[in-house]
């Protein structure tokens, strides 16, 4: 649980030409394009994709692009010199214009249909032909897949125009969520939860969109007006951008009987995944039933990490269907979003998502979108009735599992080396009742104090002295816990400080950034890179005064702050 290293060699890509030589398209190559998309990928209207894996597609760039950011820890991973990102044909590349890009880049970018399933339940409505066949990437498309470090990775714009999956939509990002996107998942990263990452965000000088959003000061459930934000196109990277939706579509093909290439096409995807995602897990000289039976395995092990790794840093996905749900266990879509600060077990930030994807809920919404996929790779096992046996056992695992690992993670903030369920259950009650800063809590209790009086840096709420007898009585109790393990206070200090963040990402300490980068000052987006990029560490004092504090009361209920509705 550790933040990840950040010690890389010299970066050894220096020019564009450099970095377009480790293109390798190779494993995309296997899949199958749509075969009615004009092959240059200049076809940007609405419509239907009946068979294939991907749509070629060109982005559109922005107008007159500025660069606002890039992430120094990701072009040190990928050993790009941080020179490249004020290069002007990298700009031009990643702010939408692929026209120069050198050989053997190809010219034209890659967009990929999904279907949606919410809380376990299959949707084609939200498609414009109520078909699902115009579903996918409305505004996301790959631009490259290569190696870097013997690594694979793809980039993938958003906001880089409409697709064949836009919907009728105009394809663009805003500003506020692409910063958003931007510095939520290099923190994520930071804190060492499994994520896409950021490559670079520029922003058009001339070109705006309108998105609904809050009046200053609102308090409005829904946004109450129309703000024109310039558009944006982040880049962010991972080793594949596979969704359970994706598999899912080709699922759904076939048992729909929908043309005769379906079940191939749902075989390739799934062997696909294997090979981008699971390469070093499965062994590829198995059997195919056999290493669908350990995709199933892996995968439900990594979304349970995952989600432990989610409540223990206090995230809420916050739209948490099969489209948002990364088929390799990463985060994904970082527009619902938010990081809990007054604990509630029901924070949702985002007012379209409901409460099956409250905070606390996430583990369930998991099991949900790992239904969809089991049900997907049922499909392709079909009439292997043995592997579906084995399979169903996965499937039945799946919530011992996800409570293993949610339990050893809440072992693991509260320095044991065995969960508890009492003094945890009544530790939760106390921190809602209290209303306690998540993340100033379990930061303050790392440094193991006798008495309660530093825990109450993290209340929300006055105490009453029957309210403070309670938590001192949970204090001795935990106390007493930590006494009698086989370890030190102070090697249990070291962990749960590793375990438990100092710096969380506040809202109300976010918004000023987006609002300042639309004025064109982007120097808080880098105090807020920087800030997020050690948040296990103790920073400067300044810093500590800003960042590690309790959320304003103003900002409760504030629209665009505590709530929003809109996230693109
Ligand atoms: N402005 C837009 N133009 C076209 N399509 C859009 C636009 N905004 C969202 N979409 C599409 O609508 C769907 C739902 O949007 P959602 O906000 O979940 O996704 P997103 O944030 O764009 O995408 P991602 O999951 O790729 O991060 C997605 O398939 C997305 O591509
Ligand atoms: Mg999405």
């Amino acid at each position: 649980m550790t933040a990840p290293s950040n010690a890389f060699p010299q970066p050894n890509i220096l020019d564009l030409a450099t970095f377009a030589k480790a293109v390798d398209y190779s494993l995309m190559d296997k899949l199958t394009p749509d075969p009615v998309g004009t092959s240059d990928g200049d076809d940007h209207d609405s419509r239907q994709v009946f068979s294939g894996h991907y749509v070629r597609v060109k982005p559109t760039s922005i107008a007159d692009a500025e660069y606002v950011s890039h992430s120094q820890a990701l072009f040190a991973q990928l050993g790009l010199a941080d020179a490249l990102a004020h290069d002007k044909g990298f700009r031009q590349l990643f702010s939408g214009d692929l026209s120069q890009a050198p050989a053997p880049m190809r010219r034209y970018g890659w967009a990929t249909g999904y279907a949606l399933a919410i809380y376990g339940t299959e949707y084609t409505q939200q498609c414009p032909f109520r078909t699902g066949n115009g579903y996918g990437d409305g505004r996301a498309m790959s631009v490259f897949e290569g190696l870097f470090n013997g690594q694979r990775y793809e980039m993938q714009l958003k906001g880089g125009g409409p697709t064949a999956y836009c919907r009728g939509g105009d394809g663009r990002a805003v500003l506020r969520s692409s910063v958003r996107e931007f510095l939520a998942q290099e923190y994520m990263h930071a804190l060492g939860v499994p994520s896409s990452r950021s490559l670079t965000l520029f922003v058009s000088k001339s070109e705006t969109a309108a998105r609904p959003w809050y009046s200053p000061n609102s308090y409005t459930a829904d946004p109450d007006i129309m703000v024109s934000n310039p558009v944006a196109i982040s880049t962010r990277v991972a080793s594949s951008f596979l969704r359970v939706g994706q598999i899912e579509l080709f699922a759904r093909r076939v048992r729909k009987k929908a043309h005769g290439n379906a079940r191939t096409e749902l075989k390739n995807i799934v062997a696909h995944l294997i090979e981008r995602e699971y390469q070093s897990d499965i062994d590829p000289n198995l059997e195919f039933n056999q290493q669908i039976i350990e995709l199933a395995k892996i995968f439900r092990m990594r979304l349970s990490k995952l989600i432990a790794h989610w409540l223990r840093v206090g995230y809420c996905q916050g739209n948490f269907n099969s489209d948002n749900c990364h088929a390799g266990g990463l985060t994904l879509d970082y527009g619902p979003f938010g990081f809990c600060e007054a604990f509630d077990p029901e924070f949702q930030p985002w007012t379209g998502g409901g409460q099956h994807f409250a905070f606390f809920n996430q583990a369930q919404a998991a099991e949900a979108n790992f239904h969809m996929f089991w049900l997907a790779l049922q499909t392709l096992l079909a009439e292997d009735k043995e592997a579906i046996v084995q399979l169903d056992e996965v499937r039945h695992g799946f919530k011992i599992e996800m409570q293993q690992h949610c339990q050893s993670m809440w072992a693991a903030k509260l320095g044991l080396i065995e969960f508890d369920t009492e003094l945890f259950t009544q530790l939760v009650q106390l921190m809602h009742r209290t209303k306690v800063d998540y993340t100033i809590f379990f930061r303050e209790l790392s440094h193991i104090p006798q008495d309660i009086g530093a825990l109450k840096k993290s209340f929300y709420q006055t105490t009453t002295a029957a309210l403070d007898l309670q938590w001192q009585h949970w204090l001795e109790q935990w106390l007493d816990l930590l006494a009698n393990q086989k370890q030190d206070l102070k090697t249990i200090k070291a962990s749960m400080l590793l375990t438990n963040p100092k710096y969380t990402w506040r809202e109300w300490l976010v918004a000023p950034a987006y609002e300042q980068a639309r004025q064109g000052d982007y120097s808080l987006i880098e105090e807020l890179k920087q800030v997020f990029s050690d948040p296990y560490s103790e920073q400067e004092q300044a810093i500590e005064e800003k960042y590690y504090q309790l959320k304003p009361k103003a900002f409760f209920n504030a629209g665009g702050i505590s709530h929003y509705s809109c996230s693109s």
